[in-house]
């Protein structure tokens, strides 16, 4: 199974890793027996992880120092792959990706379309968690490059992902043999006509013009179940067209959101009190009033031309700590002040990045009452195995 839906708890020789330098520097690894990993701290040996649970901190010696250099190897998973995959176009980040998970109700029962691939940012999360996902890319380098990582990542061989070489404004979504698509190699059964059963119930679209792929998604929906949609588009003018599109080919719920991802830092600021701040007001102004003096007998002794005008700076205590600002510094936590805990926001906010337009579409709108009797039989037998509510709602 990949690595990226599957739990491993020890490095081994094959694995990729995701080493974390820094929170803004983690790269990805193919842990190879002998090879080195080198960063500007010092050179890791791959000897050094092999055997290792995942998560496990690595210190080298720093050449020339006895300081020492620190990464961790971090199991892979599409949320870090975000964070250090090579970018070959915009992505989509988690904050993001996953509130639009979320409100599609991606889950092991969902068949996924999603249009372009790009990066394959959110092809990883949607492969951990879908039932299928069929991905689409139309310029070709990208289809090769996102198909090979695909292949390397294990996605393939786990069988719930492909990915079609297509313009899907142009040519829709249906996958037909002799097509430029992984769907084969899966072994994937044909309909008599040689084209795949798609059938998707939940459609992602990342495209600069969503409103021209919009009109193929018909042949390629489920006819049975509701389809949910989300279109990714930075500009509102985009927006607007789709909506239009959206409306025009029967998609209803529509509605418009934007994530404004914000991330809180928990972190312990010393408590500053009244008296602090006029013991620092009066030692401002104490040391303001010796320099004034000092400068008035220099310019007297001056005019009554003496010899020696100048006059030393007197030796004033060190400034003491100061919780307003310069002074000697305190670390966080330091046992002589008082702290309290704090949530801070990161200096960096993230601020737009899509707007996300959602709706959805019921084909057949009409009620299958053999299956929903069984529907209902099943319901009735499994309540009879479960223990009954209590007034609370709580079982019993
Ligand atoms: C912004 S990127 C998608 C990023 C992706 N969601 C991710 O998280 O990595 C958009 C991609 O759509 C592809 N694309 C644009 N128009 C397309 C079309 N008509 N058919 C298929 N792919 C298309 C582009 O080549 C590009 O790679």
């Amino acid at each position: 199974m990949s690595q990226f839906s599957e739990y491993k708890d020890v490095i081994q020789d094959g694995d990729l890793a995701l080493i974390w330098i820094s929170r803004d520097n983690i790269k990805p690894v193919k842990i190879a027996a002998g090879e080195t990993f080198n960063t500007r701290y010092g050179s890791f040996p791959h000897n050094d992880m092999i055997g290792k649970p995942f998560g496990s901190q690595i210190a080298v010696r720093t050449r020339g120092s006895n300081k020492f250099g620190f990464i961790h190897v971090l199991q892979p998973t599409p949320e870090l792959w975000t964070l250090s995959l090579p970018h070959r176009t915009q992505i989509v980040y988690t904050p993001d990706s996953s509130y639009i998970m979320q409100r599609l109700q991606c889950s092991p029962h969902t068949r996924v379309i999603e249009a372009g691939t790009g990066s394959g940012s959110f092809s990883h999360a949607f492969a951990r968690t879908a039932g299928y996902l069929f991905s689409y890319e139309f310029h070709e380098v990208r289809y090769e490059q996102a198909r090979k990582e695909f292949e390397d990542h294990g996605l393939l061989r786990d069988g719930n992902v492909t990915i079609t070489h297509r313009d899907v404004c142009q040519d829709g979504f249906t996958i037909k043999k002799g097509n430029k698509t992984t769907f084969f190699d899966a072994e994937q059964p044909l309909d008599q006509q040689d084209v795949a059963r798609v059938d998707a119930n939940v459609i992602f679209l990342d495209l600069p013009a969503p409103w021209d792929a919009i009109p193929h998604l018909n042949h390629v929906i489920s006819q049975d179940s509701k389809v949910s949609l989300c279109c990714f588009s930075p500009c509102i003018e985009q927006v607007d067209k789709t909506l239009e599109a959206l409306d025009k080919h029967g998609w209803t719920e529509v509605e418009m959101v934007e994530i404004q991802g914000k991330q809180y830092e928990s972190r312990r600021q010393m408590v500053r009190n009244l008296d602090d701040a006029l013991k620092r007001l009066r030692d401002v102004k104490e040391r303001k009033q010796v320099g004034v003096e000092r400068r008035k007998r220099m310019f007297n002794k001056l005019i009554s031309d003496q010899e020696e005008p100048y006059e030393e700076r007197p030796e004033t205590p060190k400034t003491q700590y100061n919780p307003f600002g310069k002074g000697s510094r305190v670390k966080e936590g330091d046992a002589n002040f008082h702290w309290k805990e704090v949530a801070k926001v990161e200096s960096e906010i993230k601020s737009h990045t899509s707007y996300l337009t959602f709706a959805s579409k019921i084909v057949n709108k009409i009620r299958d009452e053999d299956r929903a009797a069984k529907a209902l039989v099943d319901a009735v037998e499994n309540a009879k195995g479960s223990p009954l509510p209590n007034k609370k709602g709580v079982p019993t």
